[in-house]
Order: structure tokens, then sequence, then C-alpha cells
């Protein structure tokens, strides 16, 4: 078993983790997960409600738990949340067991994308914008140090990304 066998998905809110992960799942036939999926199927209970009730720190302690379990399967596409990559034992789960492919997006797209979205807490405030910008100013350099490659999910079709992924995947499974 290699690490490049598993493809992760990185990125910020909005950028394409869930629709191009699904999508390349699919193309490849293997399995397809979503870390904020799985934690709602484990929970009960939505996003949003476990940042009401146990704060962000209560969400990333179980996102962690979550890649912790998900990094141990073999042969599937997972999408992580935007802000996995925060904690370092995330980056260096993520960077061992997976090819990780960083979704770019600018900030204006991810803007009109999450626009008219309640499922993200972090963005439940008076000025997404600001809130947008500081996030990927914070985070980008944490998503470039952990990229295996990188691909513009704000100027390209999600079939596109799709494609540019699976051939840059494919050439270095060669
Ligand atoms: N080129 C594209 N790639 C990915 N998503 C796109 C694209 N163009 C539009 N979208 C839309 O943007 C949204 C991305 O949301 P999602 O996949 O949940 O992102 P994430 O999981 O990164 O937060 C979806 O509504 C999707 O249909
Ligand atoms: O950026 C973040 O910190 C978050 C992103 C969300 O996932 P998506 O990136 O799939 O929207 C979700 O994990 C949670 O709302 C926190
Ligand atoms: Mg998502």
């Amino acid at each position: 078993m290699t690490r490049s066998e598993n493809i992760y998905l990185v990125g910020l809110m909005g950028a394409g983790k869930t629709t191009i992960g699904r999508q390349l799942a699919r193309a490849l036939s293997v399995p397809f997960y979503d870390s904020d999926k799985a934690i709602e199927e484990r929970t009960g209970v939505d996003i949003p409600t476990i940042f009401e009730f146990e704060g962000e720190e209560g969400f990333r302690d179980r996102e962690q738990k979550m890649i912790q379990q998900l990094t141990q399967m073999k042969g599937i596409v997972l999408a992580t949340g935007g802000g996995a990559v925060l904690r370092e034992e995330n980056r260096r789960l993520l960077k061992e067991n997976g090819f990780i492919v960083y979704l770019q997006c600018s900030v204006e797209r991810i803007l009109e994308r999450t626009r008219r979205d309640t499922q993200r807490p972090l963005l439940k405030t008076d000025n997404p914008r600001e809130r947008i910008e500081t996030l990927f100013t914070q985070r980008e350099p944490l998503y470039l140090s952990c990229a295996d490659f990188k691909v513009d999910t704000g100027v390209m079709q999600s079939k596109e990304v799709v494609s540019r992924i699976l051939e840059e995947y494919k050439s270095v499974n060669r």
C-alpha cells in the first residue's frame, strides 16, 4: 500500500471539496468520505449544532478524531473540512497517508458560492467577506505546505477540475 492510494482534498469553505470529491471518487470507482458528514452521522446532529453546544474547539476535537480514523482507510477519496489543516497532527496524518490536493479559490468566488449558506457557522457574521479574507490569509500557507498538487476551482467547471486531478494523480502513480 502506498500513500498515494488515497486522495485528500483540502481548501477553504466553498472551494468545492465536497462536490469535487464526490465526482472524483465516482470517476475512480472508490468510496467517498467527507469528514463533516461523517461527524454529523456519528453525532446525529449537524455542524452548526456542534459549534453551538461545544464551540469551535469542541468541533476541532471531533474533527481530529475523525481524521485519525479516516486516514486509516485505504483506497478512498476524502473531502476534509476547511479548517482540518489547522491542527498539526491532522496535517501530519494527511501527508503520511494520501495524495493531497489543494482546491484553491478566490475570496470573491467563495463569497458568491456561500452567500445563501446556513450550514457554515464560521460565516455567520455581519461581514462574511472580511471573515473569508482572514481565513484565506491564515490558512493558505497551511494548505500550500501540505499540498502535493493545487488546482484553482474558481476558474474551471468541476468536471474540468476532476480531469486535472486525475491526470496529475495518474502521472504520479504510474
Ligand atoms: N468549479 C467548481 N468546482 C466546485 N464547486 C463548484 C464549482 N462551481 C460551482 N461550484 C459550487 O460551489 C459549491 C462548493 O461547495 P462544497 O462542495 O460544499 O465546498 P466545500 O466542501 O469546499 O466547502 C457547490 O455548491 C458547488 O456546486
Ligand atoms: O473552514 C472551516 O473551519 C470549516 C469548514 C466546514 O467544511 P467545508 O470546508 O467543507 O465547508 C466545516 O468543517 C466547518 O463549518 C468548519
Ligand atoms: Mg465540504
